[in-house]
């Protein structure tokens, strides 16, 4: 089954949703491009066009495209190249002859990839363009105040449920599903604003269910209880740091969770300072976590918890009022948020799903979410380890399915230690699928190795089966109750391998 946001991915600007006038201001940049000759920053939240309505402005103007994106490696002279190319073969002096759109990808990004040669140098090749660019960004003041101040500005918008609905319904129609209104609502409302998880979820939630109703959605979300948006109101606006402790013991959540929740939340009303001040509280209770983890001393429980409630609620600056759309912490949120992650975990499906002997539409939607609360944080380090040996990950890769740091120590030394097991070759010996079957152990004596033992290939299918399976039901919030974290995390493992 092809991947639904793909097929139905907008190809002119009228099929664009949701952003009206965001639409109707990009093309009028493009229509007029000859008389300011700007370049455009298109930004917004994830998921919600950007990067579609670019595509469709092109299309709809019959005008070639050339993309790039912060990670590709070929560098600010290639735009240079592009952009500067036209002046040569006579744009310059007029016409539309040679007129291309140049999409520049996570423009938010730049800085972190030396061969643009930093900022200064993509803001110079902007401004001298010969064509039209367009930059499209996550975060507007991620990009450099000269960089804004060359450019246009057209802001995308959280997409409301009440246009998201008509997408999933067109989809459905399309796709011939049955569905209940009430189902698409559903779905609609949960994805906060983002369009690509809707399609996303509905797509999920199809594949399981002949006829959408309202229970599928429901059941196939995580289990989330209402108490946590209370709590999120009480900590992100109301309460102070006293105050938005006590609300916490309300929530039935373990503290990564929670860390999830609010680390994806707080961004939605905290900005400048007091986000950077919340982050920091939130890195805190991160390594709270991972020292919890790392010798079973819950009683660092408490530190974690207060840096991620009282410290979030103190960094807060004045007051916040309104309605807040709060979503949980979504897989796809966490591991499509990019163009550039989402190559990373294409890439990653890829090889799960040629190792595992399924579909990468099915790796990546079923298999790589599992591995991901697996291994989330690296909690499990050597569950960690041994994916990381079987799928041959980078430490980029590592970074991307657990959530930690690609340039931390733990991610590092993951990466080695998945490269020595590797040399072993006790990993190749176990029949090369990550979800064998058999009496595989993994390291209980800490010196950092896993005990494979070699098993029937012939049973990987239905093994994954199993084990995708059970993933469904070993949401991080169900197998990691406070007293049996890292129990649970073994004896869940050895089910799995
Ligand atoms: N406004 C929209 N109208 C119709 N479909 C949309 C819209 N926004 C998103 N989609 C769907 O979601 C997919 C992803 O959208 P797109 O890549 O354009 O989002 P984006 O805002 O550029 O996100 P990112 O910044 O993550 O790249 C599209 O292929 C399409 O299926």
């Amino acid at each position: 089954m092809s991947d639904w946001t793909e097929k139905y991915r907008p190809t002119t600007l009228s099929e664009v949703r949701g952003n009206n006038k965001a639409r109707d201001q990009l093309e009028e940049w493009a229509r007029t491009w000859d008389d300011h000759r700007e370049s455009v920053i298109v930004h917004g939240s994830p998921g919600v066009g950007k990067t579609s309505a670019a595509h469709a402005l092109a299309n709809d103007l019959g005008w070639p495209v050339m993309e790039l994106n912060a990670s590709d490696s070929r560098g600010a002279d290639v735009i240079e190249k592009i952009a500067g190319e036209a002046a040569k073969s006579g744009t310059l002096t007029g016409g539309e002859a040679g007129r291309r759109l140049v999409i520049l990808d996570e423009a938010d990004n730049f800085h972190g990839n030396a061969d643009y040669g930093g900022s200064a140098e993509v803001t110079r090749v902007v401004k001298d363009a010969n064509q039209p660019i367009v930059l499209v960004a996550n975060e507007f003041y991620d990009m450099s105040q000269s960089l804004r101040n060359a450019c246009e500005t057209v802001e995308f918008r959280d997409v409301s449920a009440r246009s998201i609905v008509p997408v999933l319904r067109d989809i459905c129609r399309r796709e011939d599903i049955e569905f209940e209104d009430a189902a698409l609502k559903k779905i609609a409302e949960s994805t906060s604003g983002d369009l690509r998880s809707a399609v996303n979820d509905l797509q999920a939630v199809a594949e399981t269910a002949d006829r959408l109703t309202v229970e599928d959605v429901v059941t196939s979300e995580r289990d989330t209880t209402e108490g946590i948006f209370d709590f999120l109101d009480a900590l992100i606006k109301e309460e102070d740091a006293e105050g938005a402790l006590r609300a916490s013991y309300d929530v039935d959540e373990n503290p990564d969770e929670m860390l999830n929740w609010i680390e994806d939340n707080v961004p939605k009303d905290y900005e400048g300072e007091e986000l950077a001040d919340a982050y920091e509280f939130l890195s805190n209770a991160d390594r709270w976590l991972g020292r919890v983890r790392a010798t079973q001393d819950y009683s660092y429980w408490r530190y974690a918890t207060d840096n991620m409630t009282a410290g979030v609620a103190a960094s807060r600056r004045g007051n916040k009022g309104g309605w807040t759309r709060y979503g949980p912490p979504s897989y796809w949120s966490k591991l499509g948020r990019t163009k550039g992650t989402r190559n990373t975990r294409d890439a990653i499906a890829e090889r799960i799903a040629e190792r595992e002997g399924t579909s990468v539409a099915t790796a990546r939607r079923e298999i790589l979410p599992f591995l991901s609360a697996m291994t989330h944080h690296c909690k499990n380090r050597e569950l960690t380890v041994r994916m990381a040996a079987v799928y041959e990950l980078d430490e980029a890769e590592v970074s991307f399915v657990t959530g930690s740091g690609k340039d931390t120590n733990k991610v590092q030394s993951i990466v080695e230690d998945a490269e020595d097991l590797l040399a072993e070759e006790t990993v190749e010996h176990s029949g090369g699928a990550f979800f064998d079957a058999g009496d595989s152990s993994t390291d209980r004596d800490g010196d950092g190795t896993a005990e494979t033992d070699a098993s029937d290939d012939s049973s990987d299918q239905e093994t994954l089966a199993a084990a995708t399976d059970s993933g469904s039901d070993t949401t991080p919030s169900e197998s990691e109750t406070a007293a049996d974290d890292t129990d649970d995390g073994q004896a869940g493992l050895s089910d799995f391998m």
